[in-house]
């Protein structure tokens, strides 16, 4: 596919090419141009032009456009979670609720929109009118896992403020961004105010956060990216909202039912291998349950189908490389031998594939226990004794994005979700919980900014007031 430059189908003409490849098939199954800083710079003037028309289109057409938009996608559903199915190794079924994510907040955006009200202050005198206006260009940097989610996560808002958006997919899912953003410019978006640039983080990614012509950066991805893009932004004095990395903590007490908690334990794992950022990565379990807990939980593991993310049967997919899938493997044989025992699972194999692994006799103290993100189907249990070893434990990790509680003493898992330092905390569930109206965003390493429709929208404009004197109406 082509990027979207300058209302341009751009392809690699003399540029490094990107092949992507379907990480079940191990196939080549298209490829995209490697954006030059010259097309960057391309990029970022049109955008201005774009962001200078696209913000005068009234609100009612931008309503009546996001509205096509959703409806768009609607139409398009399954050949798009087919696409992203097979750019991504996701499980179809998992692709199709992602594409109902993309259509859900397209619509909901314009609704918000709709009824954004611009707000009079009390005065006496005077007349005091507060306005949003958008923000001029914002960079949206987007993560391989969920490309089509997340990016309506940032278009619909960014697009529904009024703004101009480069959009930066990852280079290992970059397909599903530019279909969506063909259809969007169809539905009436100006086509400079929505530009996609294909390339690698190191350069696309980092040319873009720092630079001048850039008034907002909306990335999802790693800390240590989100870090990066942040000291680049600042620069400028750039607004940058960073959705990043996570250990989320599951806390699991001796009073709950236990199929109930492996069930949830499960689910809020396995999701697309593994490799979602607010899955639960720490099973922090009491004592008394502990060895109960771990065996059942194997065993519902062992029966779980691995293999081709298009059949109906399959519920864990490939990882999106064998890079990803070597480096779990590590983390795992890394943990064994310091003293974790590998219940089941354990294995890497067809190169991208994990399979899903439970480590009893994690300690503490070891990385994966703190602050070692591992993405991919992996459930370290941690066995703790009292309420306030759990929160040490769970409150023991640089990152702070989502959190759960299972017990069966509600005031116990009230006064628990209260101590954990996460953005949010699910009680009798996992943190692998997300609507489009709650704020999500992390605390500490997780992140910065909430993202969804509760702040978006807000974020991504900035006040005028106008003050008219003498006009109170009284
Ligand atoms: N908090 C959230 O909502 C959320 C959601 C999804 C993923 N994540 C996190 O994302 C990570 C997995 O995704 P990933 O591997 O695609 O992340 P990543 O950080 O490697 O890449 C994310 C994006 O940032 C770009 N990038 C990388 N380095 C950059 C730099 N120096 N400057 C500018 N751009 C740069 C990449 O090209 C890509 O487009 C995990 O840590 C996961 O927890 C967080
Ligand atoms: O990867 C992180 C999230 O779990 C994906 S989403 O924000 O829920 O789509």
């Amino acid at each position: 596919m082509k990027m979207l430059l300058n209302g341009k189908k751009v392809g690699t003409e003399g540029r490094e090419e990107i092949i992507v490849i379907n990480p079940y098939t191990h196939e080549e199954i298209d490829s995209v141009p490697c954006a030059d800083l010259n097309d960057i710079d391309t990029a970022l003037e049109c955008a201005r032009e774009g962001a200078e028309k696209w913000g005068r289109v009234p609100v009612l057409e931008r309503v009546r456009i996001l509205e096509k938009v959703s409806s768009k996608i609607a139409e398009k559903k399954k050949d798009i979670a087919l696409l992203l199915s097979k750019e991504a190794g996701k499980i179809y079924t998992q692709a199709e609720e992602e594409v109902d994510h993309a259509i859900g907040l397209f619509k909901e955006y314009a609704n918000r929109l709709r009824y954004d009200y611009d707000s009079v202050l009390p005065s006496n005198e005077d007349m005091i009118l507060v306005t949003r206006e958008p923000l001029g260009v914002v960079a949206c940097i987007l993560p391989f896992n969920f490309p089509v989610e997340l990016y309506a996560q940032k278009v619909a808002p960014a697009l529904a403020a009024g703004n101009a958006i480069i959009i930066k997919p990852s280079v290992e899912t970059p397909l599903s961004s530019i279909y969506l953003s063909e259809l969007i410019i169809e539905c009436g978006v100006e086509p400079k105010a929505l530009q996609v640039i294909t390339g690698h983080g190191s350069v696309v990614g980092s040319a873009l956060a720092s630079s001048d012509k850039i008034d907002a950066v909306s990335m999802t991805g790693s800390t240590e990216a989100g870090i990066s893009i942040y000291v680049s932004a600042a620069k400028n004095l750039s607004r940058c909202f960073l959705e990043l990395g996570g250990n989320d903590p599951l806390i699991i007490f001796d009073d709950v039912d236990l199929d109930t908690a492996v069930t949830e334990a499960i689910n809020g794992r396995i999701v697309h291998a593994g490799q979602a950022c607010c899955s639960s990565k720490r099973f922090i379990v009491q004592e008394n349950i502990y060895d109960e807990f771990a065996g059942r939980l194997a065993e519902r593991l062992k029966g779980m189908k691995i293999g081709d993310p298009l059949d109906q049967g399959s519920r864990i997919g490939p990882l999106i490389d064998e890079r990803a899938a070597q480096r779990v493997e590590e983390i795992v044989d890394r943990t064994v031998k310091a003293g974790a025992y590998c219940l089941c699972g354990g294995r890497r194999f067809d190169g991208n594939f994990f399979e899903p692994t439970v480590l009893t006799g994690v300690t503490p103290a070891m990385d994966i226990a703190q602050n070692l993100e591992v993405f991919g189907p992996v459930f370290p249990l941690i066995k703790f004794k009292t309420e306030e070893q759990a929160v040490a434990i769970a409150d023991n990790c640089t990152y702070g994005l989502s959190s759960g509680v299972i017990s069966g003493e509600i005031q116990r898992a009230i006064r628990v979700a209260r101590q954990l330092d996460a953005g949010n905390c699910t009680i009798n569930g996992t943190g692998l919980y997300r609507t489009h109206d709650m704020p999500f965003g992390g605390h500490r390493k997780s992140g910065l900014g909430t993202e969804g429709l509760y702040a978006t929208l807000d974020e991504f404009t900035k006040t005028k007031t106008y003050v008219w004197k003498g006009a109170a109406i009284r």
